[in-house]
């Protein structure tokens, strides 16, 4: 049964959890839960509190547990380290990134030929997704590449069969790679200009940092035009799990910390949504005169809340 202040099908106001009660019937109500990353699971390599444990309890009431993260510095493979470093179970075909996402979107959505290459502003997750999907591509952490120096067009030949730029959170991000970049898609129409994500700033356990749509951002203004983004909250990425996981999406709960991501990934994806206040989205965005039209259906400080079972 549920208790009337978890009844979302009537009101606009998210559901503030906050009992024993109100998590007990989030177990009951829902099967699959999907799992941002940062900001939810972790802040940088800072485990949230509780997060451990709450993900073990969810196994153990044989739910099936899913990670959907906008972060593409790291490949699915590499990710499994991370979540074995911090002691946290979790298998790699239930890992989901945007840099995955991406590659899948490449080969399987845009379907580009197999000769052309893609030019990445981006780390080696998102290099090493692009070659297990069988895509060539140039930049990235090329040591030509990853220069203060300045750039010059005279002193730079363009590779002909780059068909596609492909921009992620680069935290080597420079000039060269921007000028490189911005020409391949200015100078032939042909030229895709995708990026994994648009999460515009990016949790750490130390405070917030600049994230990949804000290295995205120059190319953009440079361009005057918007790319295809892929990560959440389009649905390339509940394409791709759908392609590995049966689920329904009416006992498939959402999880996540930024509104026009998580939040709006899960309401167009026909799932219900928790909203969690321990990464970007603060408690004055969702109350208030000016609380943001994505409404969450159910609100809780942390995860670590859910620890409220175990008692
Ligand atoms: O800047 C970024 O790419 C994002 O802030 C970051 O990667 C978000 O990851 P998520 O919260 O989706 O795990
Ligand atoms: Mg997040």
């Amino acid at each position: 049964m549920t208790p009337a202040s978890l009844d979302t099908t009537t009101t606009t106001m998210a559901a503030r959890l906050s009992t024993r009660e109100h998590y007990a019937d989030l177990l009951d109500k829902y099967d699959t839960w999907l799992f941002d990353c940062d900001g939810v699971l972790w802040q940088g390599d800072k485990l949230i509190e509780g997060a451990t444990e709450v993900l073990q309890l969810l196994r153990h009431h044989k739910k099936s547990v899913l990670f959907v993260t906008n972060n593409a510095t790291k490949s699915r493979k590499n990710y499994k380290k991370k979540f074995d470093s911090l002691g946290v179970e979790a298998h790699v075909d239930e890992i989901f990134g945007s840099a995955f996402a991406s590659a899948v979107y490449i080969s399987s959505v845009m379907k580009m030929p197999k000769d052309k290459k893609v030019y990445v502003i981006g780390m080696a997750g998102l290099e090493e997704e692009l070659r297990e999907e069988g895509i060539q591509y140039i930049g990235g952490t090329d040591p030509e590449d990853n220069t203060l120096g300045s750039f010059s067009l005279a002193d730079w030949t363009p590779d002909p069969a780059v068909g596609a730029v492909l921009c992620g959170l680069d935290t080597s991000i420079n000039y060269t790679k921007l000028s490189k970049a911005f020409n391949y898609i200015l100078r032939n129409d042909g030229c895709a200009f995708l990026v994994t994500n648009e999460d515009s700033t990016y949790p750490t356990a130390e405070g917030l940092l600049p994230g990949a749509g804000s290295v995205s951002a120059p190319l953009r203004y440079a361009l005057g035009r918007d790319p295809i983004a892929i990560g959440k909250p389009k649905g390339t990425m509940l394409d791709c799990i759908r392609a590995k996981h049966d689920f329904d999406p009416k006992r498939t709960i959402m999880v996540g910390d930024r509104l026009n991501t998580d939040i709006e990934f899960g309401k167009a994806g026909g799932l219900s949504t928790l909203l969690v206040l321990t990464g970007i989205t603060k408690e004055s965005e969702i109350t208030g005169p000016n609380a943001s039209p994505t409404v969450p259906d159910y609100v809780t400080n942390s995860i670590g809340d859910l620890r409220a079972l175990l008692s």
